[in-house]
């Protein structure tokens, strides 16, 4: 399906960069338009696949393009001072070829955090296309102040959209790697994952078209509201093998049998990897709402009963009656792959633990403020043996 991408802050426009790569490179054309918005030219400068003209800098007025300093209250008052500026940029979007609006911010600093809701919410009350968001949480190890923004900007921006995928920086760090090259690790794997699932509703007409091919109506049913979290799996096939087992399947029934059984067996045990690995937002798979399952990989892989005890296998892990399930045809690629989207997740032990985390912060920045007051009068005061100058 076609997205209008929307980078806020930096981390934000480090993805849709990273997205508008992948997309170019997996020839998905699911990139109608790529926009970043921040509050500091340097950021902006930093990227390579936004145009000039779709970097949109905010807040000029108030921070003279030198960020908000992880301030998300002024993030948010900048980007609602200075939507008109990004409407600019997303009027040169042709929004009638769009099927929706993609929001990406890291909601731990300032800019994305605040400002990202607030474009929501703009975009909201102007289109009728859904707006999704891709919110990152910050690692547990980056500090209170980082934890309580991304807490406060979670509630609002899950509020906002029309649902909310979240990658949890935490749950993709990996030990031993300096900060830059582990987010820009972490910035493939989401990108993949989430540039794949929309490539899946954006087969052309000259792809070849399966029986089961995944529509775009199908990813906006199952993004229908609150947190949604992927899963995705993969395991190499030898093209020229799949194309030579074919040729023999015609010839014989019983290898035809045995293919076909291999690759039914694939399909699922790659479900139940994509579902039981990593999510890009570790949760209960018991409790999402909905899910949608789609098998990639070259056409004569992608077995339609495999597809099927996949989705009725998530079925059963859900309780849900709401699993949709398709295929993304890729001619010539060398591997099958399932994606796996969870969507209406209600419990995610990181979300309550980053809450807890951020309202201890915010009773201890309250105490130390009220403390630090207290402090500095005692300081000055001169028990009336001096006065202040005015
Ligand atoms: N996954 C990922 N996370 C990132 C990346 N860059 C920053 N982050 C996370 O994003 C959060 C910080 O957000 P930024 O986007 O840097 O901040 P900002 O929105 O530009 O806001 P200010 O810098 O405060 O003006 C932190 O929690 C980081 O862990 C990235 O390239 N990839």
């Amino acid at each position: 399906m076609k997205l209008a991408l929307i980078g806020f802050g930096q981390a934000g426009g480090k993805v849709v960069d990273a997205f508008c790569a992948f997309d170019e490179t997996i020839g998905g054309h699911v990139v109608e338009a790529a926009i970043a918005v921040n509050t500091a030219t340097a950021d902006l400068r930093g990227l390579e696949h936004v145009t000039p003209e779709n970097r949109v800098l905010i807040g000029q007025s108030r921070v003279k393009g030198h960020g908000v300093g992880a301030d998300n209250e002024l993030g948010a008052e900048v980007a609602a001072a200075d939507v008109d500026e990004i409407q600019t940029a997303i009027d040169r979007v042709p929004v009638h070829d769009l099927d929706a609006f993609l929001i990406v911010a890291g909601l731990g600093g300032g800019t994305g955090s605040g400002g990202a809701p607030v474009l929501a919410t703009h975009l909201k009350r102007i289109y009728n296309e859904p707006v999704y968001g891709l919110g990152i949480l910050p690692g547990t190890d980056e500090g209170g102040i980082y934890t309580l923004n991304a807490a406060r900007s979670f509630r609002t921006f899950t509020r906002e959209v029309d649902s909310l995928v979240v990658f949890d920086n935490d749950a993709w760090r990996q030990t031993g790697e300096s900060v830059e090259s582990g987010f820009e690790r972490s910035n493939r794997e989401l990108v993949e994952r989430v540039g794949r699932l929309f490539a899946a509703g954006e087969v052309s007409s000259g792809d070849h078209v399966a029986e089961s091919v995944v529509d775009a109506s199908e990813i906006i049913n199952t993004l229908e509201n609150g947190i949604a979290t992927i899963g995705y799996a993969t395991q190499s096939v030898d093209s020229n093998t799949s194309g030579i087992l074919e040729r023999v399947s015609r010839t014989s029934s019983s290898t035809h049998f045995g293919t076909e059984h291999e690759a039914t067996n694939r399909i699922t045990s790659l479900v139940r990897k994509a579902t039981l690995g990593r999510l890009t937002l570790p949760c209960s798979v018991a409790s999402a709402d909905k899910g949608l399952v789609v098998a990639t990989g070259p056409p004569d892989e992608l077995s339609r009963k495999g597809i099927e005890r996949g989705r009725t296998w998530l079925e059963e892990e859900t309780g849900s009656m709401e699993i949709r399930g398709g295929d993304y045809p890729r001619p010539g690629a060398d591997e099958v792959g399932a994606i796996v989207l969870l969507s209406g997740v209600t419990d995610v032990p990181r979300i309550e633990q980053l809450q807890s985390v951020a309202v201890e912060t915010k009773e201890t920045t309250s105490a130390i403020r009220a403390e630090q007051a207290g402090d500095l009068e005692s300081l000055l005061d001169t028990s009336g043996e001096l006065d202040a100058l005015f």
